[in-house]
């Protein structure tokens, strides 16, 4: 079977997304909708504020169906939003000073005052308006009472930031939407509305940072710091200041040398430091708000600074040092190790790379330095333990990289709702500080003080309408945002709001789509690679399942698997010591193969296949119960829609029909190769002789 012969086909019903308000609202709340609805104040001519009070007009007037006007007659309901300092001048006591000062700088309030006749949307900076008119709309959209508010929401991540692995050829890195909507054949899109559609719809989930080109920086991407292209860049910056998103670059370690004619990028070179420095200034004077740089560097043959024998600080902080005094930022991935090992080598352990190389660092990073490390020790696998990098860096500034795009989860083709793993990894205990130092304190800053701090994550959108190529594939993308703003938020939560925006406010489908979304991620993990081992999957490409397809490989990616057993021994007694990376209670439960959880058993332990669970079965059992139930869940993931058929819009309908119907087939190919795979290996029969070929 040729894996990759199902072929993206886009979808090209026009947008469907969370801004297209083109459902109905039932006919109770429209009323009261429209009493507050009919008229807007906005008095400012600042253009984010302007943007805002656009958004709402046009969210308003789609929604009710009604025009809304710019003055409101003598004591008409109204909606009033701007900055504190206005909105003040005309009501003067709408918002208390604990109010203001809990909205912070970039949050709002949302309160509806009688007295004056007004609902307003109050913030301290203009984008804290736009995220307070798109909460607005969010609440109108998701049936919400809007005549008693009284909101205050600030953002607890400080860097919401997307990261696009977009080449300028058009082709995206793990992109499964279609091409580019950037770029295309070396050139900029002149697509001006699209771009804009795509700054208002990460705006309203809070994004405030893009970084716009792939982190593997290629030849004619390593001139967008050049005026050949920085004219482009800065009009793409133009369109999201707009929308208070700061624009991002992802650049090559080498450029001093690819494009600046010296002989070295080493980074204690004063001519390097000095390219540099001349480059930032070139840089802002085209983008006076430019964010910075993101940068890949001696990781999977990308050019670094191990080139001059120098170490990963010397060469953040040389680049931070030449964006400092225009106030912009290096992001430094953290996603380094040796990609050239021998699969005989049994010392060399992939899992322990970043911490390996980062801890040691941890303090030597400028302050406006920030590591970018992955949410896991390997590759945003279906399952793999947290990043022992989250609470084991005290004096360095840290973002977690999530992955929304589906690479190692179904490519967009399987439905993985990933909201809930990223849940799960958030609220995952550290032990830095004792019980009280989940990942998400870490993340968002609060638990050691960092100045910057946040969430990325690789986009999963391309120029398919529906942005995503898999519609549901969308909640990804909307629970990422949402979720950055406020990691307290539930899963479920994330996922409603989202259904009931792009669908429809009826009950019995919303529980239908969200019973999909909810059970995904697990039916998922069931079919593939069982017990956190990962990988089992194509090389390159890593659709589909195949076995040994990384066992012999240099990327280090091994299960290790004989007639014996499975898994990695990463213990400090046998194993590479990986454990060891983690603190208190969770270094002892990972190192020991009787406190383990079972789901990660196989990522941290080699064990004989009648190997006994916590569950009470044993390994092999597992395998094979929990692929043949996985495969009957993917199939009811089919059936459950198939319910839905001729109650949602029937090009809605058939796009996702589609896609689980290839997710049922393909579930049962897992099924097949990984069953059959450990049957010849151990020779253990299925206690319920079901077929194994
Ligand atoms: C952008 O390169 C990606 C690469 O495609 C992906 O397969 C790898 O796992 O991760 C890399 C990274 O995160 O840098």
């Amino acid at each position: 079977m040729d894996e990759i012969e199902w072929k993206h086909k886009p979808v090209e019903s026009g947008y469907h997304a969370w801004l297209s308000y083109n459902k109905a609202l039932p006919g109770a709340q429209l009323e009261q909708y429209r009493q507050w609805g009919g008229a807007i104040v906005s008095l400012e001519e600042q253009e984010t504020i302007q943007a805002a009070a656009a958004e709402l007009k046009l969210g308003l007037e789609a929604m009710l169906g009604h025009s809304v006007s710019a003055a409101p007659n003598q004591g008409q309901l109204h909606i009033a939003l701007g900055t504190f300092d206005s909105l003040h001048v005309r009501y003067q006591s709408l918002f208390s000073e604990k109010e203001i000062e809990a909205a912070e700088a970039e949050g709002f309030v949302i309160r509806t005052s009688h007295a004056d006749s007004c609902l307003a949307i109050g913030a301290a900076s203009p984008a804290g308006v736009l995220y307070g008119v798109f909460h607005l709309l969010r609440l109108i959209g998701t049936g919400a009472a809007i005549d008693e508010l009284a909101i205050i929401s600030a953002p607890v991540n400080g860097l919401r930031m997307i990261n696009h692995w977009d080449n300028f050829d058009g082709s995206i890195e793990r992109g499964y939407a279609g091409n580019s909507f950037l770029y295309k054949n070396n050139r900029f899109t002149e697509d001006q509305e699209r771009l804009r559609d795509y700054a208002r719809m990460m705006a309203s989930v809070g994004i405030n940072a893009i970084a716009i080109n792939n982190v593997n920086v290629h030849q004619e991407e390593t001139l967008f710091i050049t005026p050949t292209y920085l004219p482009q860049v800065a009009k793409l910056a133009d369109i999201f200041r707009v929308y208070g998103i700061r624009l991002y670059l992802s650049i090559n370690f080498a450029s001093p040398i690819q494009i600046g004619g010296l002989e070295t990028a080493d980074p204690l070179e004063l001519d390097v430091q000095g390219w540099w420095n001349n480059k930032a200034s070139e840089i802002y004077a085209a983008i006076p708000d430019f964010g910075g740089f993101l940068v890949k560097a001696d990781s999977e043959n990308r050019p670094g600074p191990f080139t001059y024998g120098r170490d990963h600080a010397e060469g953040a902080n040389m680049l931070a040092e030449a964006l400092l005094p225009h106030g912009g930022i290096v992001i430094w991935r953290c996603f380094v190790y040796n990609c050239k090992q021998d699969w005989r080598d049994r010392k060399t352990d992939r899992a322990r790379a970043a911490y390996d190389h980062f801890k040691p660092l941890d303090g030597r990073f400028n302050d406006n330095v920030v590591l970018q490390i992955k949410n896991g020790p390997l590759d945003f696998q279906v399952r793999e333990p947290v990043s022992p990098l989250f609470g084991a860096l005290e004096h360095t500034n840290q973002l977690i990289e999530f992955q929304i795009t589906q690479e190692y989860t179904g490519q967009q083709r399987h439905l993985c709702y990933l909201v809930p793993q990223w849940k799960e990894i958030l609220e995952f205990n550290t032990y830095a500080e004792g019980e009280k130092a989940p990942v998400k304190r870490v993340v968002d800053g609060s638990l050691w003080g960092n100045r910057i701090n946040g969430m990325a994550a690789v986009t999963n959108v391309g120029e398919d309408w529906n942005w995503s190529g898999h519609l549901l594939a969308q909640a990804n993308l909307y629970g990422y945002g949402r979720l950055a703003w406020n990691p307290d938020l539930t899963a479920e939560q994330i996922a409603s709001e989202w259904i009931q925006l792009v669908f429809s406010l009826d009950a019995a489908i919303h529980d239908v789509i969200s019973g999909l979304l909810m059970d995904s991620w697990s039916i998922y993990e069931s079919y593939t690679a069982p017990l956190g081992i990962g990988w089992m999957v194509n090389p390159n490409h890593h659709y589909g399942p195949n076995v040994d397809g990384y066992e012999y490989s240099p990327w280090g990616t091994y299960h290790f698997a004989d007639h014996k057993g499975i898994g990695v021994d990463r213990t400090v007694q046998t194993g590479t010591g990986y454990s060891a990376q983690y603190m208190g209670a969770n270094a002892e439960v990972y190192n020991s193969l009787e406190h383990c959880p079972d789901e990660l058993l196989l990522f941290f332990h080699h064990v004989p296949y009648t190997h006994v669970l916590h569950s009470g079965k044993t390994v092999i059992q597992h395998i094979y119960d929990n692929h043949f139930e996985g495969v009957e869940r993917a199939a009811q993931l089919l059936s459950a829609w198939s319910s839905l058929q001729g109650r949602i819009k029937e090009e809605l309908y058939s796009q996702v029909e589609e896609r689980l119907r290839e997710q049922a087939r393909h579930a049962e190919e897992w099924r097949d190769q990984i069953n059959t795979y450990f049957w010849r290996k151990s020779g253990i029969e299925d206690k319920h002789h079901r077929k194994i070929y």
